[in-house]
């Protein structure tokens, strides 16, 4: 327990200056930008990692430097609060604050005004872990959040080079050792032991499928699956591609989860030939969407939707074969999800769907509402929440049947297979190979569940994007007046058509998303709405062309 000392505050900030004139915002994504902006970015998020452990009675607050899926020369910084999630909506504003603070006195400004804001108290203990992904940049990132928290006196763990939901779970160990809610042991040694464990009970005894290629983005992802096929191994092998974590400008160029789902093809490299499974993650390893080539050899994406659905469906039959039939499940989606998916879930599975607005911190919000929530963005990043009721009636439930007791036995696995705390890659994808190997199926099996309406995602840019206010879960768009109505009518005609316009959280850019029944109708209607939106919203540099 000691005061803050803001002399020794001033001068270690004074090595981390801001760069004059630059607005920075913690977004959905935490700081995201060039590398080189970074550094009082990343010093100041150590100052803030610090005063939300104080407030939170020196709880373990975890700080993750990494950039995702952007290019190599980015990074970004983001919290992680201490049950796994992501950080407090609220606290979003305090970091914005703390990181446009101009010079070192308007930061111990700024870091007094949070401390009097949020009633915490400055000499408490603090307590941080931090990880970085596989960027050149990284080092010196961590060197800055380490010279904050060094003069705060916080406890520290450097947990090292880790994908973004090992953090994520390591905060949460850390947090819950030797509680009732342990979430298992806080070393990576740890993840990988409880994911095993969990993969095997799910899977021995069945025949293993063919050879999993996995496209690690030339990420972080790559050093651990190789991990990962230790514990593994003897039950499915992995073909890792795209795993130079080592040549400068290879992360996240032409392959990972982003560059698959926008492009809607696989990596330039990878042979992607009928009768090879494959699978894509982004470059903190925290989205996964799979994919194969059918018999013409035509590209097929299974993305967040089909595994939402395969995931649901699986959990639905264990849940009703178990006889835990008061375990309600649900499934939360954001607008992009494809009209097809909405509709398999809720004519076929008849599980409830709920919508929310873009951004996992939403999407994960939501399936806290169910017992079994079931959570993805069509981009591939989302999990299941199992809650306490879930968890303690699966956990003590007998069973009468040998059948019942498998089903109770492989939800229980399930509960600790999946990364509860946030989408990953890794636990996602033994989660999709445990189904398939459950059920014996194919990829192409799997995609026959439904088949996706052709979509189009389109960025418009314009003058200014905050123009954009939308409703319904960013479906409707209620200013600029008049617009929403004008869609409409476009849309109209269309058969199964559907279109939405909304501005992007993390681009300066406004999204259109279109699907209809044919490819040719719906890119007819991503061109007209992407025009309209162009035209009656101060669209900048060149109209959207006809897809071709
Ligand atoms: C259409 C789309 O994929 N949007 C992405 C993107 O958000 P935007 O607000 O659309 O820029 O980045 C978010 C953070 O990574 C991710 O959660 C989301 O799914
Ligand atoms: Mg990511």
């Amino acid at each position: 327990m000691a005061p803050i000392d803001y002399n020794k505050v001033k001068l270690a900030s004074a090595k981390h200056p801001k760069p004059p004139g630059v607005k920075f915002t913690y977004g959905t994504a935490g700081f995201r930008m060039k590398a080189e902006l970074l550094d009082s970015v990343t010093f100041r998020v150590g100052i803030l990692a610090s005063l939300r452990s104080k407030k939170l009675d020196s709880k373990t607050i975890g700080v993750m430097i990494t950039a995702s899926h952007n290019p190599e020369e980015d990074n970004g910084v983001k919290l992680v609060d201490p049950y796994g999630e992501m950080l407090e909506q609220s606290w979003e504003e305090h970091a914005t604050k703390l990181a446009n603070a101009e010079s070192d006195d308007d930061l111990v400004n700024v870091i007094q005004d949070i401390i009097v804001n949020t009633g915490l108290d400055g000499s408490n203990d603090s307590s941080i872990v931090y990880a970085r992904d596989t960027r050149p940049s990284g080092p010196a990132l961590v060197a800055a959040v380490e010279d904050a928290l060094k003069v705060l006196g916080a406890k520290t763990l450097d947990f090292g080079v880790k994908t973004t939901p090992e953090l994520h779970y390591v905060t949460r160990c850390l947090n819950t050792t030797g509680t009732e809610d342990a979430y298992g042991e806080p070393t990576e040694e740890g993840y990988f032991k409880k994911l095993g464990d969990a993969f095997r009970e799910l899977v021995e005894r069945k025949p293993h499928p063919s050879a999993l290629t996995v496209d690690a983005a030339n990420g972080v992802g790559a050093p651990k699956i190789r991990q990962l096929a230790e514990v593994v191994g003897e039950f499915i092998d992995f073909n890792v591609v795209n795993d130079d974590i080592y040549t400068k400008g290879k992360l996240n160029f032409q392959c990972g989860a982003d560059f698959v789902k926008t492009q809607q093809r696989a990596p330039p490299g990878m042979n992607l030939v009928s009768g090879v499974r494959a699978c894509s993650f982004d470059g903190d390893a925290d989205r996964i969407v799979y994919y194969y080539a059918d018999e013409d050899g035509k590209f097929r994406l299974l993305d967040g939707d089909k595994i939402a659905g395969l995931a649901a469906s699986f959990i639905i039959d264990l849940v009703r074969t178990a006889g835990l039939g008061d375990i309600k499940i649900g499934v939360v989606q954001t607008a992009y999800a494809n009209g097809s998916s909405t509709a398999y879930l809720t004519n076929v599975l008849k599980v409830p769907v709920s919508c929310v607005p873009t951004g996992v911190k939403h999407l994960h919000h939501e399936a806290e509402k169910y017992d079994v929530g079931v959570y993805f963005e069509a981009n591939g990043h989302g999990t299941v929440l199992f809650s306490s009721h879930a968890i303690n009636s699966i956990r003590s439930a007998k069973g009468g049947t040998p059948e019942q007791v498998e089903a109770i036995n492989r939800l229980s696995a399930l509960t600790n297979l999946i990364n509860q705390t946030v989408g990953d890659a890794i636990s996602d994808m033994l989660f999709v190979e445990s189904i398939l190997t459950n059920k014996q199926i194919t990829l192409k099996q799997w995609d026959q569940a439904y088949t996706d309406l052709p979509n189009r995602l389109v960025k418009v840019v314009v003058a200014d994007r905050h123009i954009f206010r939308t409703t319904d879960a960013e479906r409707k768009l209620v200013e600029p007046k008049g617009l929403q109505d004008k869609i409409n009518t476009i849309v109209a005609p269309y058969t199964e058509g559907r279109s939405f316009v909304r501005p992007s959280g993390t681009e300066d850019v406004v999204r259109v998303y279109a699907e209809a029944a044919t490819r040719q109708e719906c890119d007819e209607l991503a061109f007209k709405i992407a025009g309209l939106v162009f035209d009656e919203a101060g669209g900048v540099g060149e109209r959207p062309k006809e897809f071709l």
